[in-house]
């Protein structure tokens, strides 16, 4: 049983309120990228996740890893017991804006649902998943989505074009609760995305222009790197736009095509995460 982990990217990210639990309501397009975690699980006995790949080291310390969470909250809720030896290749930057630990979390809940034979619908997967996270209802689906509520609320985005994705990240972990706690400023109303999608990338990221990540500010006052990260993504030949995804640090930059993206990234700094390419092929759970 293997499963891909896609990285989730927000092309956009409003913040159009506020719970009263404190938590955000959000207006994001969401949209996932070829860059990878992998998920393998079999029958053993008793549950266990050996890590490995270049960014496992990240998660050493970790005492309890989100795949361990999410395969023990679903064993819980459906009534049988754990059993899985788990393998993760960790290959996503660690709280880094896209969402990698979510992936993992979501590629957990869709292995072990079959591994186990519970035949859970992905409406009733997505249930217990927000309880893990809020990004890991748009990340078992791993489709193109207008995500809204606190995450939860997802509909299938309009129709994208073909695109190439540069991610870039500085190698600086921003934790996402301390860059909403350093947001400042009021909301903003959710984008109006337009029903016929869009023609090419050209198209989308003049759409994108007019819209925004709420968290960009926040996260550069904490990490001013990320300011770095976008006027490298925006110097490279070929970037329609470049952005923060999520609550940072990761960039992206928005290209014509995934070739243009792949040759563009070799220009960025070594020291940095880099990955160029497409979006993640929608069903695709091999890698
Ligand atoms: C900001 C986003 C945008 O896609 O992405 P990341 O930067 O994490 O990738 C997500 O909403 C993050 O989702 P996720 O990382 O699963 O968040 P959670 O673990 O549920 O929450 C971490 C903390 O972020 C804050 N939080 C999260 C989601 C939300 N809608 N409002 C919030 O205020 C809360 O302080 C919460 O305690
Ligand atoms: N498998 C995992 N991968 C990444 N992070 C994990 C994992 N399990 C637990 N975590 C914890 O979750 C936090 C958020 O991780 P991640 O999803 O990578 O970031 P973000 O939400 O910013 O995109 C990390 O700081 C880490 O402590």
């Amino acid at each position: 049983m293997l499963e891909a982990a896609p990285a989730k990217v927000n092309l956009h990210l409003h913040v159009t309120g506020r719970r009263a639990d404190g938590y955000h309501l959000l207006d994001s397009l969401v949209v996932f990228a070829g860059a990878a975690d992998a998920l393998s699980a079999r029958i053993a006995e008793g549950l266990s996740l050996h890590l490995e790949g270049p960014e496992a080291s990240a998660l050493a310390g970790e005492a309890d890893n989100l795949v361990l969470r999410a395969a023990r909250a679903l064993a819980e809720a459906a009534g049988v017991v754990p059993r899985a030896a788990l393998t993760l290749v960790k290959r996503l930057p660690v709280a880094s804006g896209i969402g990698g630990g979510s992936a993992d979390a979501a590629a957990a809940l869709r292995a072990l649902n079959r591994l186990w034979g519970l035949g859970w619908s992905e409406a009733r997967l997505a249930g217990l998943a927000l309880a893990l996270g809020a990004d890991i209802p748009a990340c078992l689906a791993s489709r193109p989505c207008v995500m809204a509520g606190v995450g939860e609320v997802l509909r299938p985005a309009p129709p994208l074009p073909g695109c190439g994705l540069v991610l870039a990240n500085p190698r600086i972990a921003l934790p996402t609760p301390a860059v909403f706690r350093a947001r400042a400023g009021g909301f903003r109303a959710a984008a109006a995305l337009p029903e016929a999608g869009w023609a090419d990338a050209a198209a989308l990221a003049r759409d994108l222009a007019g819209w925004g990540n709420d968290l960009e500010a926040a996260a550069i006052g904490l990490c001013p790197a990320v300011a770095s990260v976008l006027a490298a993504l925006r110097a490279l030949p070929g970037c329609r736009l470049a952005r923060m995804s999520g609550s940072g640090a990761t960039c992206f930059a928005l290209f014509d095509a995934p070739e243009d993206a792949a040759a563009a990234t070799a220009a960025l700094p070594e020291g940095w995460w880099r990955w160029g390419g497409g979006l993640h092929a929608a069903g695709a759970a091999g890698l």
